[in-house]
């Protein structure tokens, strides 16, 4: 299927094998990656003294990418890293490759090993960022060192995107970097950034995993409710206060979901492609959803995972009031974090909201907002999304079944839709729903040979990038 079946790709040049020096070096260097705590807390709030160490960090691991002469340098935003490989065909349109150096704050307690310590403990390396995504930064530079070690020189440039804020918005970072390169006049073949992955044990009945590239990632809501009444003495209390108000109505939110979208938007692929993963009746049911649709859609609203699949979620995620214990509080403010399913938009997601609240006490306040992306091609013509298959059959033989599907989280990939229509969000690693939980969560860990696949992917997939799969039609400048 795909380039694959099309005869004209090349197996890579260099084999993906590496020295017990070479693989005892990679793992030590995301441990050392791990130990800097680039942890964003808000746009305006982030650890500027560890992103300059983390700069540094990857110069001193990474020596031959930082002084090989096709690789230009670039810090953007103070602390984001664009490194621009000029490859020597340039007839080919370069592609970028991307991760992000920040990481979410680590709770100090429930961690197994200290989040920061990136301590190798029984097999796997720990700690904050070990799979969002120090793991493929860390990965991305390992694979080109490499690479480069063994003398390789790329014949389709690439661009490697670092961004520092990814976690708190990506202003600083991927829109710098994606507007530079939009003023140069930079247009991508494909990205591909973190989202989804090889999902494991996330579907009853499917025993096998499978790989999941995601080519659309939900849109997103973040809005402030807030509710100003008279202030007054707690010991004559009125009827309604600001925080009864405002809790009522974050209830009502909680309580009604928003309309299943099902049949809707990428998933009907993702399930038609799946279907003959299952067993019997699940895959004739699944291949007919024009009659079980309406099951399969109940089905998946039971799960908290899959019904983030099929609708626009509500999150309550704030909630601040008061400033004394005898107070009557006169403003009470929450924050409800909403993601959008790809069928929906921001406007039609904030009438639903004002419909199911419906009380003029509360006042909206829209704090950030986008539409869900535009689906990524998946088609046989698709260079980001075959390359990416052909390289998860070659790393992975045992995932028999790639499936284009979309991301429910956001990634910095979403600023770059001026330079590509190709998008893919994906990372070369096993993700069962327990892993999933420690993403933002606690107990976040890489097996250390579930880390040196993800390098041996990167290392392979940049030579699929270079094999001859299409016409060469113009010259392109970088
Ligand atoms: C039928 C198949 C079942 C599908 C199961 C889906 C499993 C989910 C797999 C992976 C999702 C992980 C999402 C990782 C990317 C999230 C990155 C992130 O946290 N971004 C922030 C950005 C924000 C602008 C600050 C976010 O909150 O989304
Ligand atoms: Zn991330
Ligand atoms: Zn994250």
């Amino acid at each position: 299927k795909g380039l694959k079946g099309q005869g004209h790709q090349r197996a890579p040049q260099i084999p993906s094998q590496f020295s017990p020096g070479e693989r005892f070096a990679m793992k030590e260097a995301l441990k050392g990656a791990i130990r800097i705590p680039t942890v964003s807390f808000s746009p305006e709030d982030i650890n500027a003294t560890a992103l300059a160490e983390f700069g540094e960090y990857i110069r001193t691991v990474f020596p031959t990418v930082f002084k090989t002469s096709f690789i230009r340098h670039e810090v953007i935003g103070d602390y984001s890293h664009l490194l621009t490989v000029r490859g020597s065909d340039p007839g080919l349109q370069p592609y970028m490759l991307m991760a992000h150096s920040d990481v979410v704050p680590a709770s100090d307690g429930g961690w197994e090993v200290p989040p920061f310590s990136g301590l190798e403990r029984d097999g796997f390396i720990h700690g904050r960022g070990t799979l969002d995504n120090k793991n493929s930064l860390m990965a991305i530079l390992q694979a080109l060192e490499l690479l480069l070690n063994r003398n390789y020189i790329p014949r389709r440039s690439f661009f490697i995107a670092l961004g520092h804020d990814e976690e708190v918005s990506g202003q600083n970072g991927a829109q710098k970097i994606s507007a530079l390169l939009q003023a140069r006049g930079t247009k991508l073949a494909f990205i591909v950034d973190e989202g989804n992955f090889i999902l494991d044990g996330f579907i009853p009945h499917l025993k096998k995993p499978f790989a999941m590239i995601a080519v659309s990632e939900k849109g997103s809501i973040n809005l402030r409710l807030q509710v100003n009444m008279t202030p007054g003495h707690s010991s004559a209390p009125p009827k309604e206060t600001s925080i009864g108000v405002l809790a009522a109505a974050i209830s009502r939110l909680e309580q009604t979901p928003m309309p299943n979208m099902f049949g809707s938007g990428p998933l009907k692929m993702t399930l038609q492609e799946l279907a003959h993963e299952f067993p019997f009746p699940a895959n004739i049911i699944l291949s007919n959803l024009w009659l079980f649709g309406p099951l399969v859609s109940r089905l998946m609203e039971r799960n908290y995972i899959t019904n983030a699949l099929v609708r626009t979620t509500t999150a309550l995620t704030m909630f601040n009031a008061g400033v004394k214990v005898n107070v009557i509080p006169p403003v009470a403010q929450a924050i409800i974090n909403i993601r959008i399913h790809p069928a929906q938009t921001v406007q039609e997601v904030l009438d639903l909201v004002k419909n199911i609240v419906t009380d003029n006490r509360i006042q909206f306040h829209v704090l950030t907002a986008f539409d869900p992306l535009p689906v990524s091609p998946s088609d046989h013509q698709a260079l980001g999304y075959q390359l990416l298959r052909q390289t998860i059959q070659s790393i992975f033989p045992e995932v028999s079944t790639v499936v284009p599907g979309i991301c429910i989280g956001n990634t910095d990939s979403r600023h770059y839709t001026n330079l590509t229509t190709s998008i893919y969000r994906f990372n070369p690693l096993y993700l069962h729903p327990q892993s999933f939980r420690s993403i933002h969560g606690i107990n976040e860990k890489i097996s250390v040979p579930a880390y040196e696949t993800q390098v041996k992917f990167i290392f392979e997939f940049i030579q699929n990038a270079d094999a001859d799969q299409e016409p060469a039609p113009h010259q392109h400048e970088l």
